[in-house]
């Protein structure tokens, strides 16, 4: 494809008849024939790679006027990692008809992954994008991040259209957005789980990390596109506000949820491994065996819904496909029964919130006179601010707490569980190494009692250290929770 196709595909000055053969955010990436995006990250500085990124064929730079660019066009923008991702996009192409893209605080990859599987019962070739990889009707890879880089973003996508997958849905994660990793293709509908305190080693304040999050309303989604709101009914001013910011842009809002206007669920009752619900649609009220836990799993439910019906799915393949959805690995997995007969939990929750909604999902569960131990930490080189939060959260939810390690990285894993003991009561004591943490929370569990490993989910490591000292130790919850349940711990 010529260079000045690209351009004029995505309303950037400039003209040129070089063959583009690809696109690279990282010089070491650059082949003859490549546009290098020159970026300033939060580490480095990408413009400082211009001059190798040239050496090695880039034959255009994307980077802000004021770079030095020699020996290749420049394609000046104040806002270079948005021109290169509309640049990139047309090259990137086709890509999959429905793409829709889901933000929040927590949720993102439980609602791309019940969409996916939505669409798959009603017949389609879907797939997702997230936290887990990506997951197409043939299997799943990982990228190691939730919002892959925009070259990994785009790539992923027109592979996926060429496998012949026409619907994709997508974690947009803060970081994500404010780095411009998904931008310039055609969303047909968004979705907004729930904000709550995270990131504010990135973002700083909770008012630019929501705004880095509205940016999916008022710059990515196409135009006048459903948008899927949750709306828990609690008069969440972010909630209100994300609204607004919608409607503002033109977006028709679908609020779901106990406040919802589109699918408002009327009650919720908590059985032994699902739960009922009666959702009211378009004036009826129907019941729908959930067949998983917590009022969170609800949430992210209807919100997975309320995208399908967005794109197209009939409303009532898509409520006889809630009865029928899978759980999500590593969101409230039941990982083993320790020898007394009590069920042991794995779950994702690394915020105060998610943490607070994985405590009230099991505490139905808990037979009279048992008891709560939730198992959990918080990860190094991450928002050092929600560690007492979650450490006040698990104190006052369960009836008893453990602090571990949970990726400490460049930290001093001591320091961390301090933090968190800091907002802690009583009830919680520290037990540093993780696998020991699981065995004293499942070798005390009585018949009555559960217990909850949080915090990790379904990831497979330990990582401690950062940069070239990173190491990644084996781990998973679920496999220690079977192995110390076998009394093998
Ligand atoms: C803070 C952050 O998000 N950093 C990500 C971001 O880095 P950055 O743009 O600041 O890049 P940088 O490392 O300073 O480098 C600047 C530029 O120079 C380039 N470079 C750099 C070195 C070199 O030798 N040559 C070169 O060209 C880089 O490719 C980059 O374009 O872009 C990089 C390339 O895409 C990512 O690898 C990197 O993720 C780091 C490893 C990371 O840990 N990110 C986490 C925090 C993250 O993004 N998490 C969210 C979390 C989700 C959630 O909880 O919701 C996610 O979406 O996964
Ligand atoms: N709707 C929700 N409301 C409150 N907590 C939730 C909700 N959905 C999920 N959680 C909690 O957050 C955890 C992570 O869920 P999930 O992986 O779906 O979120 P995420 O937004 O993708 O997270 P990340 O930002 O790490 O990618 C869950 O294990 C649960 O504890
Ligand atoms: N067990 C994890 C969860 C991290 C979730 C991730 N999305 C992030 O904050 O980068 C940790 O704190 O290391
Ligand atoms: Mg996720």
């Amino acid at each position: 494809m010529k260079l000045g196709e690209l351009l004029a595909k995505a309303g950037l000055a400039g003209g040129g008849d070089q063959s583009v053969t690809g696109f690279a955010i990282d010089h070491r990436k650059v082949a003859p024939g490549t546009v290098f995006g020159a970026f300033e990250g939060a580490s480095v500085n990408g413009e400082d790679f211009i001059r190798p990124a040239i050496a090695a064929g880039a034959i255009a730079v994307v980077a802000r006027p004021e770079a030095r660019v020699e020996g290749a066009l420049h394609l000046a923008d104040v806002n270079p990692r948005r021109a290169f991702a509309r640049l990139a996009a047309g090259f990137f192409s086709p890509v999959p008809a429905t793409l829709v893209a889901v933000t929040g605080t927590n949720g993102k990859t439980s609602c791309v992954e019940m969409t996916r599987q939505i669409w798959r019962m009603a017949g389609e070739r879907a797939a997702s994008i997230g936290t887990l990889g990506v997951t197409t009707p043939d299997g799943s890879v990982s990228t190691g991040l939730t919002t892959p880089d925009i070259v990994t973003f785009l790539s992923n996508m027109s592979g996926l259209a060429r496998e012949g997958v026409t619907h994709v849905a997508y974690e947009a994660s803060s970081h994500g957005l404010s780095q411009y990793r998904n931008e310039g293709l055609m969303v047909s509908a968004s979705a907004f789980t729930n904000f709550s305190r995270d990131h504010l080693d990135y973002h700083g304040t909770m008012d630019a990390y929501f705004a880095a999050k509205m940016r999916l309303f008022t710059e990515v989604v196409a135009p006048g596109s459903p948008a899927v709101i949750h709306d828990a009914g609690d008069g969440s001013e972010w909630t209100a506000k994300a609204i607004a910011e919608a409607e503002a842009r033109g977006l028709k809002v679908l609020s779901v949820g106990e406040g919802g206007t589109f699918l408002r669920l009327v009650s919720r009752e908590p059985g032994q491994l699902g739960q009922v619900l009666h959702i009211e649609y378009e004036g009826d009220t129907r019941k729908v065996n959930l067949p998983l836990i917590g009022a969170y799993q609800a949430a992210n439910a209807l919100v997975s819904a309320g995208l399908a019906m967005a794109t197209g799915v009939a409303p009532s393949t898509v409520f006889e496909a809630l009865t029928r959805l899978q759980p999500v690995r590593g969101r409230l997995e039941r990982a083993a029964l320790n020898q007394a007969g009590a069920p042991v939990y794995v779950d994702y929750a690394h915020t105060p919130d998610a943490l607070e909604a994985a405590i009230a999902a099991l505490r139905p569960h808990v037979a009279e006179g048992g008891k709560l131990i939730v198992v959990y930490g918080a990860g190094g080189d991450r928002d050092a601010g929600k560690r007492p939060q979650m450490g006040e959260v698990a104190a006052r939810a369960a009836d008893i707490a453990i602090v571990t390690d949970d990726n400490p990285r460049s930290e001093d894993p001591a320091a961390i569980r301090a933090a968190i003991m800091a907002g802690a009561g009583p009830n919680t004591r520290e037990v540093g190494d993780r696998r020991a943490a699981i065995a004293v929370a499942v070798g005390e569990a009585g018949a009555n009692d559960i217990v909850l490993i949080a915090g990790k989910g379904h990831e497979q490591g330990q990582i401690f250290g950062s940069g070239e000292t990173m190491r990644i130790e084996a781990f998973d919850d679920v496999e220690v929770a079977r192995e110390c349940a076998g009394g093998q711990c």
